[in-house]
């Protein structure tokens, strides 16, 4: 760090939910600790305005970063923090992932005012879930219950359950955990039963790509362990052609010193059973966690999940299935 650098004040575009500010905040708070000035610059997205609407009918995960990248590309912010899970595979022209921050639980929870867990619901019950992924792995567990869309941010998605508008919701345990909330996770689900999402309960930092100088400042922030698992776990996204429309989940984790990653595609009308793949390597640098999910994409794909993805396209039409899915 030159003086001048130093000396300079860093801005964090970041969402407005309590979810958004509470990520924003704690990189604010690693970077000040290593001697930055940071404000934060609040903003609402699309993704966020958007609530009556499955977000893959109107461009997916990309809504709720757009607005960030055009805050950094005019200057008014230099950083964006980001769910990663809420990140498309690949970045636009001009910006990059700078870092990925250690990983919080990647694990999804369960949360019901009357129920411990899954199995206890009632047959016919009303589950909530916000993405393609959830629901159809939940189908595939209980094809017995009512599995209902579910969108807002947490506090919209616990009101909605506190209202009684469902028996159970399942949301990922890392950003209730974040958010001190914790204590209502009735049981969380193992990746056995349930699958994370590629990127959940990571954080990404982008910044426009030409600020080498920003990239450097950041690099002592990243988990080099988390990183890797989630370049993994993208990369099988990015092969398949990774959209939020598409109920994909990919889980990397660590087994002594090989990356074990596990993945799974789903079709949404339960037409054919559940793809599953999985594969380990002793992965030590990006190109080969990316090639590690590059691997498992293709078994998945001769498994059948490519032919599945094109009969998709007529689901995610307005009103041909009515599947809940978001970015989630
Ligand atoms: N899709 C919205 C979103 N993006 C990130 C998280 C949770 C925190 C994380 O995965 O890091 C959530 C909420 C959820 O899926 O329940």
């Amino acid at each position: 760090m030159t003086p001048t650098e130093s000396s300079s004040s860093l801005v964090i575009a970041t969402r407005e939910s309590r979810l958004a500010l509470w990520q924003a905040e704690h990189v604010q708070a690693l970077l000040q600790a290593r001697g930055h000035r940071v404000q934060l610059l609040g903003m609402t997205t699309q993704g966020d305005q958007i609530l009556d609407r499955s977000l893959s009918k109107v461009g997916g995960k990309g809504l709720f970063v757009k607005e960030l990248e055009v805050a950094l590309e005019q200057g008014r912010a230099q950083i964006a923090v980001h769910s990663l899970k809420d990140v498309p595979m690949d970045l636009p022209e001009g910006f990059a992932l700078a870092c990925v921050l250690e990983r919080e639980d990647p694990r999804d929870a369960f949360v019901a005012p009357r129920y411990a867990s899954l199995d206890e619901l009632p047959a016919g019950a009303v589950l909530g879930t916000s993405s393609l992924r959830r629901q159809v792995l939940l189908q595939a567990l209980r094809p017995d219950l009512r599995i209902t869309p579910l969108r807002g941010n947490l506090d919209t998605r616990l009101r909605k359950l506190d209202e009684g508008q469902y028996d159970a919701i399942v949301l990922a345990a890392a950003g209730l955990k974040r958010l001190g909330l914790g204590a209502r996770i009735r049981s969380i689900f193992t990746p056995e039963a349930m699958l994370p999402a590629a990127g959940q309960g990571a954080l990404g930092i982008e910044v426009r790509s030409d600020r080498a100088d920003l990239i450097a400042a950041l690099a002592p922030l990243a988990h080099t362990p988390t990183w890797l698992a989630v370049s993994a776990e993208r990369a099988v996204s990015r092969a398949l052609g990774g959209s939020c429309s598409m109920p994909l989940a990919a889980h990397a984790r660590w087994v002594q010193s090989q990356l074990q990653l596990d993945a799974a595609w789903g079709d949404p009308e339960g037409r054919v059973p559940l793809v599953r793949a999985s594969a380990a390597a002793a992965v030590q640098s990006h190109a080969e966690a990316e090639a590690l999910g590059m691997q498992v994409a293709a078994s998945l794909r001769a498994r059948g999940a490519m032919e599945t993805t094109m009969a998709m396209t007529a689901m995610t039409e307005p009103a041909a299935t009515g599947v809940p899915s978001s970015a989630a």
